[in-house]
């Protein structure tokens, strides 16, 4: 576990179906998904920060404008697989990585709240 763990955290509205899914979520329907993104450093740099909040949100916004106001399974992320809130957590997870991840920082972990009362939290490694 790193010394710092920082987390910032957007939202955004979309509409997903899950294909096969025994019940009402088979049917079209919204959320507002809220996203927690957490990034750990070991050092900090020489104002004191591991990385500016800025640049986190900067980057967590950018992806989550992205699927803002989108029917999820249209995305080619979630063509072939379920928008379920797992598959979101890890697509966020792995795109956020690709733009922060540098030799002090890395994305260690990913949590999307489908609604008031259930999220999934996502980390590798
Ligand atoms: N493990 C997962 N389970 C479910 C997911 C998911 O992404 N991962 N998604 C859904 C549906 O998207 C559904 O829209 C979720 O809504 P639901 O859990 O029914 O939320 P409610 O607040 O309406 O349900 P209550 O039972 O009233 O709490 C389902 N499962
Ligand atoms: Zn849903």
């Amino acid at each position: 576990m790193a010394l710092y763990t920082l987390k910032v955290i957007a939202d955004f509205a979309s509409a997903h179906t899950l294909r096969d899914y025994p019940g009402a979520c088979s049917r079209m329907h919204g959320h507002n998904w809220k996203v927690e993104a957490e990034v750990e450093a070991n050092t900090l740099n020489s104002i004191g920060m591991a990385i500016d909040f800025k640049d986190i949100k900067r980057e967590v916004r950018a992806i989550a404008e992205e699927l803002d106001h989108q029917y999820l399974n249209d995305l080619a992320p979630f063509q072939t697989i379920n928008p379920t809130a797992e598959h979101i957590a890890r697509y966020f997870f792995q795109t956020l990585s690709q733009r922060l991840n540098d030799e002090r920082v890395r994305v260690c972990a990913l949590t999307i709240w489908e609604t008031e009362r259930a999220c999934v939290r996502y980390a590798e490694g």
